[in-house]
């Protein structure tokens, strides 16, 4: 379960969200400027509440009454941004591999292949970033993030820089990734649509407020 208790200013704009999910995606949904990003970037550790909780599971990451707050790079949370942001002089392979270095883990050759199968990646290996389409730089980014064995994966607008016929050609690998990779996501979209296919539960964000918390029925249509 994700437990999020979190108040933070940030200059004029703040935000003051509460919400636990159990959900395998917990979508996250508001117009721009609600607070989304923020609230993402609290989860991965990248910015520190002023007051709250976030937990995973039971496992506290962040907790301002005990002053506690595990570092970004120990806290085992994937991230995956609206651009790949793949290493462009690092081969598909070598990308894939770096978030399982970066931790140390020890190689997993069987979730390599089923990932790489899942994510329809491994006839892509030896190239590089700048020799694949938007779509399949943002398959090879979930491939990494997966492959560091998180225990939460974040999804902010994944979708964001595709156009249409993209979109649709990803969506079916992140519901194979729901249904199969076995890691609850976060997953960011302004558009109802996406969300209504891949989430589970909704939190809706205005005003760095949630307004609505539910399955996807809280969706506008
Ligand atoms: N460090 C900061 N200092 C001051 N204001 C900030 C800071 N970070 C974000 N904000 C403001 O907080 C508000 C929420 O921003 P945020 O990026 O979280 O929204 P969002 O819902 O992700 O928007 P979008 O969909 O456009 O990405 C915005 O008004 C933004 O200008």
């Amino acid at each position: 379960m994700l437990r999020v208790e979190v108040s933070k200013q940030l200059g004029q704009f703040s935000v003051d969200v509460a919400f636990a999910s159990e959900g395998r995606v917990t979508g996250l949904f508001g117009p721009s400027g609600s607070g989304k990003t923020s609230l993402v970037s609290m989860i991965a550790g990248l910015m520190t509440p002023d007051r709250g909780v976030i937990s995973v599971d039971g496992e506290a990451l962040d907790d301002t009454t005990r002053r506690f707050h595990v570092a970004v790079h120990r806290r085992r949370i994937g991230y995956v941004f609206q651009d790949a942001r793949l290493f462009p002089h690092l081969d598909v392979r070598r990308n894939l591999d770096y978030g399982r270095r970066m931790n140390r883990l020890t190689r997993d050759a069987a979730q390599e292949k089923r990932l790489s199968e899942m994510l329809n990646i491994g006839h892509l290996l030896d190239r590089r970033p700048g020799q694949l389409s938007g779509g399949e730089r943002q398959r090879v980014a979930l491939g990494r993030a997966l492959l560091a064995q998180p225990r939460l994966l974040l999804l902010d607008e994944p979708l964001g820089s595709l156009d249409e016929d993209r979109k649709a050609e990803i969506l079916p690998y992140l519901m194979l990734l729901r249904d199969g990779a076995g890691v609850p996501m976060v997953y960011v979209s302004h558009d109802p649509d996406e969300l209504r296919q891949l989430a589970s539960h909704v939190v809706m964000l205005k005003r760095g407020r949630v307004a609505a918390f539910g399955g996807p029925e809280v969706l506008p249509a």
